[in-house]
């Protein structure tokens, strides 16, 4: 100690031994510095950052909840929309404009086939029942899980699921007709939808639905899966991009993840075995894990089966609701009866008897102005707003700069579909009709654009295998739901439309659009065509899936 003074005496009286110390504190803190900013991939050459990045956190606390608009903003401010950011520890490469979004992932498509593995999801949560498709990097098991769903839901398959469709989406209408009581209540109808889009997921998966909207097991799984999907959020991990992070004393997000798995693990084993159960009594309905349960040439493993359905329960359960509730706020609104007024002269142009439609209105999506609907409610509440996350695999050369492989790239599908120079000046408003034209005779037709439309489905080597079935289940819906009532937004709790504001959890992977209320009033006025119509609904679907 005594030493230790004299040195410091001797170093303070000398100007040699000054400069010495002062040589030592820069490199101590330019090496503190570097340390702090380091990534898992150097600085990009040649591709803008963004600046205000601080040691440790990078761009994290700049970023805030809602990457999504951030990101949008930092485009429109300094004027590149394609630009690299680091999240903590992790250099990622961000791409807003609709043209450079999907330049990136249609043009560089194999490049961009590999998703990043997160601390919290994939170290913590995964561990068990292995990963999600969505959430799996690019491997030989990832190929064979993604050929199995893309199969299970490619559009030859749907006819096979006519019944289902008709059942589920008849439920919405039973169920919303009674707790309406015929329209006199107002009621909020995502619950509803919720369970369309799950039960559609279950019965493909397990041959399994839920009938009451509240159900206990329905819930939990909404429940668990909605909370594991904030633990994918960039914004709600800050642990995932600042390893210290992981090691502090009490660490709630590790608790909270291993709770939650623990809780999916429980239904997801009760759902297998109530099918291999089913199996042995011979009662098993056609579904995804007793036909690979009973091939035994199948080349997945259990682990395998587990995931694609999970992939697939959790690709729907929330996007689909997402989308399609928010897609009814807009058409509630006083500006929105003007679209619900055209689709359904439309609809009763294409089917002058609704008990014909209703017997086979999801055969085919003929109605345009119902096409053109589904189509601007997936753009314009783009509900996976920064889409999943990718990972180059080799190198993609980007106007000069060369992004390296095991680099993360982002897709900001929200500004690209927001894109004025792609949609034009009414980009920030929801019109379907940008999809259609009118023709001499004055009906409407859809307008052909290239694929894709837009980005909510993502695009390239790992966009959506479920999006012909989510476009089939919100036409579904809507038809069915236009076709009887006319839906106006509750005074006193209308619907949020702004396509950023209507999202409750900005952090959340996927939007939770805030409650809103409707009146629905029968188009008939009588209601007489409602309960006919019903009826049946009722009589036809009467025996399917019944347990
Ligand atoms: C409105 C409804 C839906 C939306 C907006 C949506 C959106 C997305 C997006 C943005 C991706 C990532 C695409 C990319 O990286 O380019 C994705 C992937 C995926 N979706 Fe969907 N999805 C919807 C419905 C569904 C449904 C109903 C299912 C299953 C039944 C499903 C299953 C999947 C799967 C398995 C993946 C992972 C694909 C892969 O990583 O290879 N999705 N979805």
């Amino acid at each position: 100690m005594e030493s230790l003074t004299i040195l410091r005496q001797r170093v303070q009286d000398t100007p040699f031994g000054y400069a010495v110390a002062v040589f030592f504190i820069v490199i101590a803190l330019v090496l503190l510095y570097k340390l702090t900013t380091r990534t898992d991939i150097p600085y990009i050459k040649n591709l803008p950052e963004i600046p205000g990045a601080l040691p440790i956190v990078g761009h994290l606390l700049q970023l805030g909840d809602d990457h999504a608009t951030v990101c949008e903003k930092w485009w429109r401010q300094y004027g590149h929309s394609v630009y690299q950011i680091r999240l903590g520890n992790t250099r990622a490469v961000v791409v807003n404009s609709f043209a450079d979004c999907k330049k990136m992932l249609v043009s560089n498509s194999q490049a961009l086939i590999d998703r990043p593995t997160l601390y919290t999801f994939h170290g913590v949560i995964s561990s068990t029942k292995g990963f999600t498709i969505g959430s799996s990097p690019w491997d030989d098991s990832c190929r064979n899980k993604r050929k199995a769903a893309s199969t299970t839901l490619n559009k030859a398959m749907m006819k096979n699921y006519y019944p289902m469709f008709d059942l589920e989406s008849y439920c919405i209408l039973r169920d919303l007709h009674r707790d309406s009581q015929g329209g006199d209540l107002e009621v909020s109808v995502r619950p509803y939808i919720q369970r369309y889009a799950l039960n559609t997921t279950l019965t493909l998966c397990y041959g399994i639905r839920m009938d009451e909207v509240y159900d206990t097991l329905l819930r939990e799984i909404l429940h668990v899966g909605s909370a594991i999907s904030l633990l994918r959020s960039h914004s709600e991990n800050y642990q995932d991009y600042i390893p210290a992070l992981r090691y502090l004393p009490n660490n709630e997000k590790n608790a909270r993840s291993k709770e939650l798995r623990d809780r999916r693990d429980k239904y997801l084993d009760a759902l297998l075995n109530k099918v291999r159960e089913m199996i042995k009594k011979g009662t098993d309905k056609p579904c995804i894990s007793a036909a690979i349960l009973k091939d035994q040439e199948s080349r997945l493993t259990g682990v395998e089966v587990g995931s694609i359905c999970l992939s697939l329960v959790s690709g729907g359960f929330e996007t689909i609701p997402g989308t399609l509730v928010s897609c009814i706020g807009s058409l509630a609104t006083p500006a929105g009866q003007a679209f619900q007024d055209r689709a359904y002269e439309d609809i009763r142009r294409c089917y002058p008897d609704l008990r014909e439609a209703w017997a086979k209105d999801f055969e085919k999506e003929d109605v345009p102005y119902l096409n053109a609907v589904v189509k601007e409610a997936g753009r314009y509440y783009t509900v996976s707003s920064m889409s999943l996350p990718r990972k180059t695999v080799a190198d993609v050369v980007w106007n000069g700069a060369v992004i390296p492989k095991k680099t993360m790239v982002l897709i900001n599908a929200q500004a690209g579909n927001h894109d004025v120079d792609h949609f034009g000046p009414s980009a920030p408003q929801f019109n379907p009709e940008r999809w259609l034209s009118l023709s001499e005779k004055s009906t409407w037709t859809e307008t052909p654009t290239p694929s894709p439309a837009h980005l909510s489905f993502g695009a390239g080597s790992r966009s959506c295998p479920g999006a012909i079935i989510a476009s089939k289940l919100i036409y579904s819906a809507l038809f069915r739901l236009l076709s009887l009532y006319r839906i106006e937004a509750s005074p006193d709790a209308p619907p949020n439309t702004d396509y950023v504001d209507y999202n409750e959890i900005k952090s959340a992977l996927v939007a939770i659009p805030r409650d809103f209320r409707v009146k629905l009033t029968p188009r008939d006025g009588s209601g007489d065509m409602t309960m006919e119509v019903l009826a049946q609904g009722k009589e036809r679907t009467g025996g399917f899936y019944k347990e």
